[in-house]
């Protein structure tokens, strides 16, 4: 970390690997951004949703005197992450001539920076790309670690590449316009930290959820910059998710087949928070979990005004759904499931009689 950086308050949490970058966590630091695009940049395409225009055009003006900036306005949320949209961006950039020393920025939530990573990775075979997440989710999850993607009818993420950003801002000050329910939303995937590696996550949650939701707090910033921590240790030590990398989709095999069967009027924390419920009953009913801690899923789940439950009656549309899921091999389904807190596993090709007692147990 250099002075100034560390004057500045600024958390630098680093990427290891083939391709190595810096996450900076902090305040005001959108002035980082050059930094992290590096030398011989001149063109950047900035990828933002229209729920974010105005901050947009201000990022866009800040820039102005040291790039051609162009706004690539996409629509909002799961929209976003269509081959269409993609093609959107491409046009743009190949009508203004860019070329493989020009850069993509991601400023949005999650699906915003999946999209932008994805037009970054496949334009000319990959430009720079820098991520500026403005969502919890993004923030400590899909900004960092590569993988980029959209959908297709069939289901979630079914496109994408493994793709490195040249640097991530995390910029506390963005999350000003962002809503409680996006807040809480984005906390899913901190609780999905929490029971796979990161219990003080849970011990957190669990002393004042009111604080540690409150994004201008020390306790919001500690679980933060934890969840980003572990998912910087594990994309490290494997980016293309070989084995390791498999703990970080807890709860998302369900909760990607309810994403695509709510035609994605869920938002992703929701459905990954019932996917994780639904983990944590097969890990039970598999003998491996205590009751305890699935208990405790609930109750953390709960006290985020998270959704715990699905309707009972849509088993057999989720069972053909997951079968789609990356995980899944030759026609297996694999789940990451827990041994205890900060202890997961997978578990292959388990008993649909299994799966299903397991969901209706979450089955409302
Ligand atoms: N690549 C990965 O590793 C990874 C990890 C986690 C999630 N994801 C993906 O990310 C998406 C979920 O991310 P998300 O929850 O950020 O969803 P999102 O991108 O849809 O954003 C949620 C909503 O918040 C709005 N918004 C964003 N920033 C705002 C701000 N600062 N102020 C006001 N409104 C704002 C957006 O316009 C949108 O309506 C899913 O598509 C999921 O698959 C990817
Ligand atoms: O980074 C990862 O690896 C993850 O699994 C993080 C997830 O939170 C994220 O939603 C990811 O996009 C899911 O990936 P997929 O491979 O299941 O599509
Ligand atoms: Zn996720």
């Amino acid at each position: 970390m250099t002075d100034e950086t560390t004057d500045r308050g600024i958390t630098t949490i680093e990427v290891t690997g083939t391709d190595a970058y810096t996450v900076e966590v902090g305040r005001t630091i959108l002035d980082r951004i050059p930094a992290a695009l590096g030398d011989n940049v001149s063109k950047v395409l900035l990828v933002h949703p229209p729920t974010l225009a105005e901050k947009a055009e201000a990022l866009r003006a800040s820039l102005a005197g040291r790039y051609q900036v162009l706004l690539a306005e996409i629509p909002d949320a799961e929209t976003g992450k269509r081959v269409e949209v993609a093609a959107f961006c491409w046009q743009i950039m190949g009508q203004a001539d860019f070329t493989r020393t020009d850069a993509v920025i991601g400023f949005g939530g999650g699906a915003t920076t999946d999209v932008a990573g994805f037009v970054a990775a496949t334009f000319l075979r990959g430009v720079r790309l820098v991520q500026v997440p403005t969502t919890v989710a993004g923030m400590v999850d899909a900004a960092i670690g590569g993988k980029t993607g959209i959908n297709t009818n069939e289901g979630k993420n079914l496109v994408g590449s493994f793709y490195a950003p040249a640097g991530v801002i995390v910029d506390f000050d963005l999350l000003d316009t962002l809503s409680k329910n996006e807040i809480l939303a984005g906390f899913a995937e901190i609780v999905k930290c929490g029971f796979i590696a990161e219990p003080e996550i849970l011990d957190l949650i669990e002393a004042d959820v009111d604080r540690v939701t409150d994004p201008s707090t020390d306790e919001f910033r500690r679980v933060v910059e934890l969840s980003i921590a572990l998912k910087a240790r594990v994309v490290s030590e494997d980016f293309k998710e070989g084995g390791l990398r498999e703990i970080l989709n807890y709860g998302h095999t369900l909760g990607h087949a309810i994403e695509h069967a709510e035609r994605y009027q869920w938002r992703h924390g929701a459905a990954v928070a019932v996917g994780m419920m639904f983990a944590a009953e097969l890990s039970r009913l598999a003998g491996r979990l205590p009751d305890a801690v699935a208990d405790r899923h609930r109750s953390i789940l709960d006290s985020l005004s998270l959704p715990t439950e699905y309707p009972v009656g849509r088993w057999n549309t989720l069972l053909a759904t997951m079968k789609r899921d990356k995980k899944a091999r030759a026609g297996m389904l694999r789940f990451i499931v827990l041994d205890d807190v900060a202890k997961p596993t997978v578990l292959a090709g388990p008993e649909t009689s299994l799966l299903f007692t397991a969901y209706q147990e979450i089955g409302s």
